[in-house]
């Protein structure tokens, strides 16, 4: 059996592809890697909430996997839409990495919890409004690209720090330029932070899509990406609205039980909405619903429809 991997051609794409390649190559399945180059890829300066919320980082791939020039799509399960066409699924999620953010520097003496003020790059949405919210001393300077790109402004002093996912920055080798690792209650992650997902056109052959769930997919992390990218779904918000949700399983009493925070925060900071609650595995993509539904009637709303109007 061949199995032909579909990825973008930044470090980081190309780290999950051969991360999910050497899983195949392990049980002897023979493998390529194909480079498809997106929009997002392509179009670097403008912010991404400007290029338009769906697919920017995947609608390539998914043409390539109906023609069957690929077999899987290999993505971020954060850059992943959370609503897939009627011919596409998801078949595996690999565990799951710390899904913090982090505070990456050359000064790793830096913290945002001191009063001193400094320059932050980002283009997040999110980790704007959560900046304003919790550190408003704090200048934001917008900043996109990817990770090399963006140190490399790093590097040239257009900020002091930056503000990444630990995945990421780990998996690229940077480690030594964290300065801060922040709290996940309080600056929460967005769905599916820390998760590679691995996608395929619903006429895969049954062979295959067997092999790579058993071979990729890690059952835990899979019910709280159940769970999360249904939150995001009923939110209907898209990638580009400074939403934030993540979930986290214990065993209990001998079957698996999920615990899960979302909401969503207002683009200047001032509002934030944030609800909890707890479900059985077995209810993951209810749990997200139900949370998504709470959100929305407290406050939610409000500040998505804010957003759409700006
Ligand atoms: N939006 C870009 C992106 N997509 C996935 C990651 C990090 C790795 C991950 O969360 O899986 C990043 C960089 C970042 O946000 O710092």
């Amino acid at each position: 059996m061949k199995i032909k991997i579909g990825t973008r051609g930044s470090k980081l794409a190309l780290w999950q592809a051969y991360y999910v390649e050497e899983k195949l190559k392990a049980q002897n399945i023979d493998t390529e890697i194909i480079i498809i180059e997106t929009k997002g890829d392509k179009i670097l300066d403008r912010a991404l909430s400007k290029i338009g919320s769906k697919g920017v980082f995947t609608e390539e791939l998914e043409d390539q996997l109906r023609s069957g020039e690929i077999d899987i799509a290999v993505h971020s399960a954060k850059d992943l839409q959370s609503e897939l066409a009627d011919d596409l699924e998801i078949v595996a999620f690999t565990e799951r990495e710390k899904i913090a953010d982090v505070l990456v520097s050359f000064n790793t003496k830096l913290s945002l919890e001191t009063d001193e003020p400094f320059v932050v790059g980002t283009s997040s949405t999110r980790r704007v409004a959560m900046l304003r919210h919790y550190f408003p001393h704090i200048k934001i300077v917008d900043m996109r690209g990817n990770l090399q790109t963006r140190l490399r402004k790093l590097e040239d002093g257009q900020c002091d720090a930056l503000l990444l996912a630990y995945a990421g920055v780990h998996r690229m080798g940077y480690h030594d330029l964290i300065a801060q690792e922040l709290s996940s209650t309080k600056f929460a992650p967005p769905v599916g932070q820390g998760c590679v997902a691995i996608e395929a056109a619903k006429n895969l052959s049954e062979e295959k899509r067997i092999a790579i769930r058993q071979l990729i997919n890690d059952e835990v992390t899979e019910k709280c990406l159940i769970a999360e990218r249904a939150y995001l779904r009923k939110l209907q918000g898209g990638c580009s609205i400074p939403s934030f949700g993540w979930c986290i399983a214990e065993e209990k009493e001998g079957s698996l039980s999920l615990n899960m925070t979302a909401g969503i925060i207002s683009l200047d900071g001032q509002t934030i909405v944030r609800k909890h609650s707890s479900a059985s595995a077995k209810n993951a993509q209810l749990l997200g619903e139900t949370l998504a539904q709470e959100v929305l009637e407290n406050g939610g709303a409000a500040i998505l429809a804010e957003i759409k109007n700006a």
